[in-house]
């Protein structure tokens, strides 16, 4: 692959343009201020959604696709379009039909032929409008499902950094289903609402008043059972509903489940857990076979029902169709199309019947999905930003606090530090006292509590999210390899405008990867879909370490990683470490040793406060909780990673 030419290949996705409905939907009920298509759609759903409320079946998903709807007008028009043809073409049909049959007991041949030819016409004409209108309704649902992806994962993509580590947030696998099997229920249901609402409803009102001029009184016995009909199945509909929102949770329980635990396979295998893994897993499965269960019940129940009425209606329209024509008032031709009627009445009866079926499942994957979407986020970006464009790295933390939602204690209390552009500081601490924390408030993915962080002398808050993410990079412990090329892995972050290759390679080079890189198959063009887990520990470093500097950030927040590399790839990790770290501010989150002798300053961060700060050396002169961590360190001849002692 030629990334010149095609420098986004696999990330183009993150660069989906998100379309012109990410505006606020609008629930409320207005009466139409004007005759336009969109407007007595809006009229229509807002109308449907009221009558539900006064009837008490409470609310519908309906509004909420609304303005995806309204975006694919043209296509529905067109398919509402073909329908009119359809059902045109059936309502001229019935009545020919009655006709033929007369024909074919009087034997007269030639008007018989004339009749036939013109009653396959109807028939050609109605068979290319149905198929034109499935296509189009299809084709508009398929696109309002392809928008409503893209609108909830922009909001996904947008939520808060609490959302994807706290507490009540949704497990990446429970998302993942939401926006892949949810969202494709979400399109059966626009369809099914989309065919219900004007092609059933227009080929019912055809063919009940074709039924109506034929004879009322048949068609009066007849139709009078739908009312009962409608409310049993609204009852049925509501219970399927609430059976599919289970079912739906269900499975995302196991997608959520096996989102976790089929990457960690090298920790389950390593303990020797597969018979619990076994257990848990056929909990999850067990608990969606139950509630999988009382839906597809439902769902074989509502047809039997329908079933039911229909045969109350054949044995009515039996015995009013005998009295009726023994009267006199209707004869043999009459009774054929009125029964032709009544069959063609029945499917779209039918086909409402599967549509509400449809509805009824898909609205609790419409609610899911749009609960995604539904969040005020807490790291804001004011009016009037400023960019950081060129940054000195000078940096100051102003009494800074922070706490985790839902948490009591403080993660960070009160600190007060002032870091100097080109400074390296080191921060050091037992674990949990806060060092990794304090990298997140750095990058704005939460806002302290209280106090403030500063940058150049701007507070971060008032800085543009993007402008400010630019300048600090990360390195972290664990390196994330996406798929797609060695070169888009090293400008991730950067792939709005055109991949600079000499930077590619400049920072390939910097960062000791070069070598690695080009003995690949296809050197930086290589995918590393499937070969980043071939990569070793030392190489997915280095590919950090080269994102880093293409980045060209002023600011660097690098999280030593603690496994131990061995010496070779150890000795390129910490070069490239030297050549990132030349002219930048540096908060390394340190695990060894050189590292902290090496910084300009070290931060002792012990249950959230500022113990101890100072060079290495100062330090140790004074004595303290620092110089006690490093006296244990030094004792333990074999340790080589200052981590065991110090964080
Ligand atoms: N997303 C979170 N939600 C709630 N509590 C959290 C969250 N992340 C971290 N904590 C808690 O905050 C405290 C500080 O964690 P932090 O990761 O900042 O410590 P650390 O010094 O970096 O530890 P380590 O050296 O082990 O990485 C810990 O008690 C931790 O349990």
């Amino acid at each position: 692959m030629n990334l010149k030419s095609n420098p986004k290949s696999e990330f183009s996705i993150h660069n989906t343009q998100i379309f012109s409905i990410g505006k606020p939907i609008n629930f409320s009920f207005k009466p139409p201020t004007s005759f336009t298509p969109p407007t007595i759609l809006l009229f229509l759903s807002s109308t449907i959604t009221k009558a539900r409320f006064t009837l008490g079946l409470g609310a519908n998903s309906f509004p909420l696709i609304q303005p995806f709807m309204l975006a694919e007008l043209p296509l529905i028009l067109k398919g509402w379009l073909c329908t009119v043809v359809a059902v045109g073409a059936l309502f001229m049909f019935v009545p020919e039909i009655g006709e033929l049959s007369h024909l074919l007991s009087q034997g007269d041949i030639k008007r018989l032929g004339q009749k036939a030819g013109k009653v396959l016409l109807l028939v050609a004409v109605r068979s290319v409008a149905q198929f034109w209108q499935q296509a189009l309704l299809w084709e508009a649902a398929l696109n309002i499902t392809y928008k409503l992806r893209g609108f909830v994962y922009q909001h996904v993509l947008n939520r808060d950094m609490e959302y994807f580590e706290g507490e009540g947030g949704a497990a990446a696998g429970d998302i993942a289903y939401r926006l892949t099997a949810e969202a494709e229920d979400t399109g059966d249901t626009v369809h099914a609402l989309l065919h219900t609402l004007v092609p059933s409803f227009l080929q019912l009102v055809a063919m009940a008043a074709r039924m109506i001029t034929l004879s009322p009184v048949l068609s009066f016995a007849t139709i009078s059972v739908v009312p009962v009909m409608s409310i049993v199945i609204a009852m049925l509909g509501e219970k399927l509903r609430e059976l599919a929102r289970k079912g739906q949770a269900s499975v995302a329980g196991i997608s959520a489940y096996l989102n976790e635990v089929l990457p960690s396979m090298f920790v389950v295998k390593a303990h020797a857990a597969e018979a619990f893994e076994q257990r848990r897993f056929e909990r999850l499965a067990l608990a969606d076979c139950h509630a999988h269960l009382g839906k597809r019940r439902m769902k074989a129940l509502i047809p039997e029902v329908i079933t039911a009425v229909y045969a109350a209606t054949s044995i009515i329209l039996f015995g009013v169709g005998t009295w009726v024509i023994s009267q006199g008032s209707f004869n043999g031709a009459g009774m054929v199309s009125f029964v032709t009627s009544l069959v063609l009445l029945i499917e779209p009866i039918q086909a409402m019947g599967k549509a509400y079926n449809e509805l009824k499942q898909g609205e609790p994957a419409i609610e899911r999905l749009f609960e995604l979407t539904t969040f005020s986020p807490k790291v804001l970006e004011k009016q009037g930003t400023v960019t950081l464009k060129t940054v000195a790295g000078d940096v100051e933390l102003c009494d800074v606090s922070f706490r985790y939602k839902g948490s009591v204690s403080w993660v960070l209390k009160d600190i007060s530090l002032r870091v100097h552009a080109g400074q390296t500081v080191a921060l050091v601490g037992p674990s949990g006292g806060g060092k990794t924390t304090l990298a997140k408030l750095l990058l704005r993915l939460y806002d302290p509590v209280q106090g403030s962080i500063k940058i150049d002398g701007h507070d971060i808050r008032e800085c543009s999210l993007k402008s400010l993410r630019q300048q600090v990079a990360i390195v972290p412990q664990e390196t994330t390899l996406f798929t797609g090329t060695v070169a888009e892995n090293i400008a991730y972050g950067d792939m709005d405008s055109e991949i600079d290759m000499m930077e590619i390679e400049r920072a390939a080079r910097l960062s000791n990867s070069e070598e690695f890189i080009l003995k690949l198959p296809n050197g930086f063009h290589t995918n590393l879909g499937d070969r980043a887990s071939s990569l070793s520990g030392g190489q997915r470093q280095r590919l950090a370490i080269a994102r880093a500097i293409y980045q060209k950030a002023s600011i660097l927040i690098l999280d030593e990683a603690t496994s131990a590399l061995d010496n070779n790839s150890e000795k390129l990790v910490r070069e490239a470490l030297e050549h990132l770290m030349v002219g930048h501010t540096v908060f390394v989150i340190a695990h060894r040793l050189e590292t902290v002798q090496q910084a300009d300053r070290i931060i002792l961060l012990d249950g959230g406060k500022l113990l101890e700060e100072g060079t290495h050396l100062s330090l140790i002169a004074k004595g303290g909780q620092y110089a006690s961590l490093y006296s244990t360190y030094e004792s333990n001849e074999q340790g080589s990673l200052l981590q065991r002692t110090l964080g």
